[in-house]
């Protein structure tokens, strides 16, 4: 559905000796496969909207190629249009106008017929929860609800790909979980292909059959949130002990399957790859050597821990940065200042 080779962007900003280039996506390469939900997980100012822009044909590539729908972003882009959803970080409804007429007439642009964009729109308010919101201006409703509008938009026409882009940003919890059922509705009941962005580890890990990561504009890691777990930060198994004595001993035995055992008081923790087989035998080599434990804590990884593995800064460090970056100019203002090179 997606594959992308050697993506790149590169922005041109500022003017005269201020001019400066933002490598905001350097040589991605991509592959959707029909039907995959795929979670773009990435801190602020990765290269996920920009990666989304070129994939949608809002943005030429600087560099690179991609087909979507079996389309070519760069030469056959009315077609790629034509053949996907496409949900923005802002959403793309005028505030002004009855949420049900903005539905029909974006389905109507489609060139479906007005008769067929209303059956079609009413069906989706119907499922994404937005019965009696027909005559409702989009700025009166809640943001979970006009997330949900964006949503029918993008949908309108039955597109077999829809990209979303950060679709739960701003949501509370519980819109967010609520969201969330709808888009795994997407594909089970539609078969339809997804491909999200998020900052959110829990929405990836929730959400999506594959997680890509891109971290300064390149993919740093593609796999199963479980595979990635388990490959790159394995499970950690916290031992605590009853005495002093106790300590080195269960530091050696956790040792002998963990590489990076640490001591704390009488905790002994180490990371260990898929610990659940590895546990038992530890127990028993402990019990062998009369070591008693005051308890013992195995903790799954986190998709924040694969990040740290693979990037050696953690999501919020690596957000906190590039806040920090935009703060004191390092990077531009992409509403502003910026012009695709
Ligand atoms: N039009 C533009 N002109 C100049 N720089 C830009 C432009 N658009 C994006 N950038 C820069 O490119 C980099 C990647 O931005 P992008 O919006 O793709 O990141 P992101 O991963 O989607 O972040 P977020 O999670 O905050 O949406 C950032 O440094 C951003 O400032």
């Amino acid at each position: 559905m997606i594959r992308a080779r050697g993506l790149v962007q590169t922005f041109q900003t500022g003017r005269g000796k201020q001019r400066k280039e933002v490598h905001a996506v350097r040589g991605v390469d991509l592959d959707v496969a029909e039907g995959e939900v795929v979670g773009f997980l990435g801190p602020n100012g990765a290269g996920k909207t920009t990666t989304l822009r070129m994939l949608t044909t809002l943005l030429k590539p600087t560099a690179g190629t991609a087909t979507v729908a079996g389309f070519d972003v760069a030469t056959q882009s009315v077609d790629v249009r034509r053949s996907i959803g496409y949900c923005s970080q802002v959403g793309s409804t005028f505030s002004g106008a009855y949420a049900g007429d903005e539905v029909v007439d974006h389905g109507m642009l489609y060139g479906m017929s007005r008769a067929d964009a209303v059956a079609k729109g009413q069906e989706l308010f119907d499922r994404l929860q937005l019965e009696g919101l027909w005559r409702r201006m989009p700025r009166n409703m809640s943001g979970g609800q006009k997330r949900r509008l964006d949503i029918a938009m993008a949908l309108i026409h039955s597109p077999s790909l829809v990209f979303l882009d950060e679709p739960t940003t701003g949501l509370d919890p519980q819109a967010r979980i609520n969201l969330w059922q709808h888009i795994g509705d997407l594909r089970d009941r539609q078969g339809a292909t997804v491909f999200l962005t998020t900052h959110y580890l829990d929405e990836a890990d929730a959400l999506a059959d594959r997680i890509v990561i891109i971290d300064r504009g390149e993919i740093v890691a593609s796999d199963t949130a479980d595979n990635l777990k388990a490959a790159v930060a394995g499970d950690l198994v916290d031992l605590e002990v009853t005495t002093d004595e106790q300590v080195a001993v269960a530091r050696d035995k956790l040792a002998s399957i963990s590489d990076d055992v640490e001591v704390t008081g009488h905790h002994v923790r180490g990371r260990v790859p898929r610990a659940g087989k590895a546990v038992p035998g530890l127990l028993r080599d402990l019990e062998a050597a009369s070591v008693a434990l005051e308890s013992i804590e195995v903790v799954r990884p986190t998709l924040d821990d694969v990040f740290l593995t693979l990037t050696g800064r953690t999501l919020r460090d690596a957000e906190a940065a590039t806040e920090g970056a935009a703060a004191d100019g390092e990077t531009a203002d992409p509403e502003t200042e910026g012009a695709p090179s």
